[in-house]
C-alpha cells in the first residue's frame, strides 16, 4: 500500500483528470477535470442529477461499492492514483472520510460511536478517552454531550447527530472529509452551526461539500464547481461547466449557464 505523501504540489490535495463515470452502459458524468486545494472548502453545486454525488464518491472510491458503477480517468491523491491496483480502497477511505446527507450514527453510545470507528480503523492507542473528547471537541459537540457519553447516539437531535457523524469521521484522522449535502436534513439553526464548524475544520482538513443551497456554498466555500446535465438518448449526462473561486463563480461567472443557475433562473 503506498503512503499518501504530499510529494506533488503543496496546495493540491486531489486531482480529477478526464473522469468519466458509468452506471452500467450509461455515461452519467463525462470528462471532469478538477483540482481540489488543501485546507480549503470546495463546493459542488448544480441541478439534480448532474453528477455531484457521483463525482464526490470518486474521491474515496465509494462508487466501487455500487454494482455496475465504473470510473475512468485518473483520480490522484497527493500524487498517488487512487485507482491503481496496489491501492486498497479501505485505506483510501481512512484518508478520505465521508459524511452523508442523513445523519447515520451507529445505534451505540455517543462514546462508542467514536471509539468503535477509531478501533475498526486501526486505532491502537491507549487513550481512547482523549481521542473521543478530542473528536467531539473538534466537532463542536463536546460541551453538549460530555455528561451523557453513555447515551445512545440516536437520542441526539438531528444537528447533534450530524456533528457526531463528523466527530466519527474526524476520529479516523483523515486528511480530507467529503460531505454529501450534510445539512439538507437539518433545521436552519443546526445548519448554521455545521457551517461554522466547517469553517473551523478547514485549518486541519480539506473539505468537499455537495450542496443544493447556493447561499451555503457562497457562505462556506473557497472554490465552487458548477455541474450541469445535458439530455442524451440514455438519460442525463453530467459535466463540469465551470470551476473557480467562489466569489468569481457567483459574481462574474464566465458561462451563461452558471450565471442563470446562481441567479436562480433555472434549476
Ligand atoms: N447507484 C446508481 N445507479 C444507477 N444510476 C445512478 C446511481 N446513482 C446515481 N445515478 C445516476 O447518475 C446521475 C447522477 O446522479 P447523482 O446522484 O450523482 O447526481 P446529483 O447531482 O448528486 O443529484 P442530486 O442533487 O439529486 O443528489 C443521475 O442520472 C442518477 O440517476
Amino acid at each position: 500500500m503506498p503512503k499518501f505523501q504530499n510529494t506533488e504540489s503543496k496546495n493540491i490535495e486531489l486531482t480529477a483528470e478526464n473522469v468519466n463515470v458509468y452506471y452500467g452502459s450509461t455515461l452519467a458524468v463525462k470528462g471532469v477535470n478538477l483540482d481540489i486545494h488543501s485546507h480549503e472548502i470546495t463546493a459542488f453545486i448544480g441541478p439534480s442529477g448532474c453528477g455531484k454525488s457521483t463525482m464526490l464518491r470518486c474521491f474515496n472510491r465509494l462508487n466501487d461499492l455500487i454494482p455496475d458503477a465504473k470510473v475512468e480517468g485518473n483520480i490522484t491523491f497527493r500524487g498517488q492514483n487512487l485507482y491503481e491496483k496496489k491501492v486498497d480502497p479501505v485505506q483510501v477511505r481512512r484518508h478520505i472520510g465521508m459524511v452523508f446527507q442523513k445523519p447515520n450514527p451507529f445505534a451505540k453510545s455517543i462514546y462508542d460511536n467514536i471509539a468503535f470507528a477509531a478501533r475498526v480503523n486501526g486505532f491502537r492507542g491507549k487513550d481512547m478517552d482523549d481521542l473521543v473528547e478530542n473528536a467531539l471537541r473538534q466537532a463542536a459537540l463536546w460541551d453538549e454531550v460530555k455528561d451523557k457519553l453513555k447515551s445512545n447516539g440516536l437520542s441526539l437531535s438531528g444537528g447533534q447527530q450530524q456533528r457526531l457523524c463528523i466527530a466519527r469521521a474526524i476520529a479516523i484522522q483523515p486528511e480530507v472529509i467529503l460531505m454529501d449535502e450534510p445539512c439538507s436534513a437539518l433545521d436552519p439553526i443546526s445548519t448554521l452551526s455545521i457551517e461554522q464548524l466547517l469553517l473551523n475544520l478547514k485549518d486541519k482538513y480539506t473539505i468537499i461539500i455537495v450542496t443544493h443551497n447556493m447561499q451555503q456554498a457562497s457562505r462556506v466555500s473557497d472554490r465552487t464547481a458548477f455541474f450541469n446535465a445535458r439530455a442524451t438518448e440514455k438519460g442525463k449526462q453530467g459535466y463540469l461547466v465551470e470551476y473557480s473561486d467562489t466569489k468569481t463563480l457567483f459574481q462574474s461567472p464566465v458561462e451563461e449557464a452558471t450565471q442563470q443557475y446562481v441567479t436562480g433562473a433555472f434549476g
